[in-house]
């Protein structure tokens, strides 16, 4: 499979800012999402989910063609709670009707890291949306219940190796598990909208205690409210994968611009752009007010 990008006709960067601002907008219009977490959280999921059906051997899948619009795609069991996502940016579809369904989901995540303190993150606008019979058939997305070597095969089909699914997983600062959505329960912290490093300090300092939660799955739970998947603390039970949890847990710097590097990976990966067209680097709302 051949994903060209083909960047919408006469768009300039301000066009995009526009459509950024549109979004960080709506974030903080509709902040108190999910009692207070914001959209942010699934906002960057949503990124990845339509990102992680990539596979390197036929160059199938990934966020080119949108088919996460497709229900036949956003049906599956493990993106349940997406359809807050996908329905926060359907306006932003109708208002800007000439964005391809690819390039917003991967905007709409963008946008959302910057506005949670995260890296200033590049991006590349080109992803023409394909048909239904593009959809990869479910199965191409990870289970939580994964150890490390499941997690290590996993992401070997995007071609990542362990620093880079290290530096990945560090997502998971923000944002929640649900019950009613996939059936782990936690964090209860509050401050679940601020990107940081601190995935990995918890993982490291906290004592974690294995238990089954309230819908019979086995999760890592610590004092204070703070939880964990096990494909999450597989990640300090491999030492492959614990030597790079101890460096971005000491370096905030490191892991802000290793998780740059990867996330775009992630959002363009089996896609040809035109390398004489720079990415697009967005100026947060904040950095807009002066
Ligand atoms: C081993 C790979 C992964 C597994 C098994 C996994 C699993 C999960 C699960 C079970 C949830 C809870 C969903 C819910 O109950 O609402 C979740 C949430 C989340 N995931 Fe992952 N994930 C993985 C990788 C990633 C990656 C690579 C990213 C982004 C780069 C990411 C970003 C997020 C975010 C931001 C949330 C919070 C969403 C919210 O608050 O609604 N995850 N993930
Ligand atoms: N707050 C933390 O240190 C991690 C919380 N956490 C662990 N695994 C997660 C998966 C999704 C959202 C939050 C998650």
């Amino acid at each position: 499979t051949l994903h060209i990008a083909r960047p919408e006709k006469g768009k300039t960067l301000a066009d995009f800012q526009n459509i950024y601002n549109s979004i960080a907008e709506k974030m903080k219009s509709e902040s108190a999402y999910d009692d207070g977490t914001g959209y942010g959280p699934v906002l960057v999921r949503l990124s990845w989910h339509s990102s992680a059906t990539y596979d390197k051997n036929d160059n199938s899948g990934g966020s080119y063609g949108g088919t996460f619009r497709f229900k036949k795609e956003a049906s599956d069991v493990l993106s349940k709670g997406l359809e807050n996502a996908t329905k926060f940016l359907d306006p932003i579809h109708s208002e800007y009707p000439w964005l391809s369904h690819g390039d917003l989901y991967t905007l709409g995540g963008v946008t959302a890291l910057q506005e949670l303190g995260g890296p200033k993150t590049p991006w590349r606008p080109g992803r023409v949306d394909t048909g239904p019979e593009t959809v990869p058939a479910h199965g191409r997305l990870p289970i939580p219940e994964g150890n490390a070597s499941y997690v290590r095969n996993y992401y070997d089909r995007f071609g990542f190796n362990d620093q880079e699914v290290v530096a990945l997983l560090g997502a998971h600062i923000l944002g929640k598990t649900h019950l009613k959505n996939s059936g782990y329960d936690g964090p209860w912290d509050d401050d679940t909208n601020i990107f940081s490093n601190e995935f990995f300090g918890n993982l490291l300092e906290r004592k974690w205690t294995l238990e089954k939660n309230a819908a019979s799955n086995m999760q890592y739970n610590a004092k204070g409210g703070i939880m964990m998947l096990p494909t999450d603390y597989a990640l300090v039970q491999d030492p492959k994968y614990l030597k790079y949890v101890k460096k971005y847990a000491d370096d905030q710097d490191a892991f802000f611009s290793d998780f740059r590097d990867i996330y775009v990976k992630l959002l363009e990966r089996g896609i040809s752009f035109d390398d004489s067209i720079e990415p697009l680097v967005f100026k947060t709302l904040k950095e807009q007010l002066k």
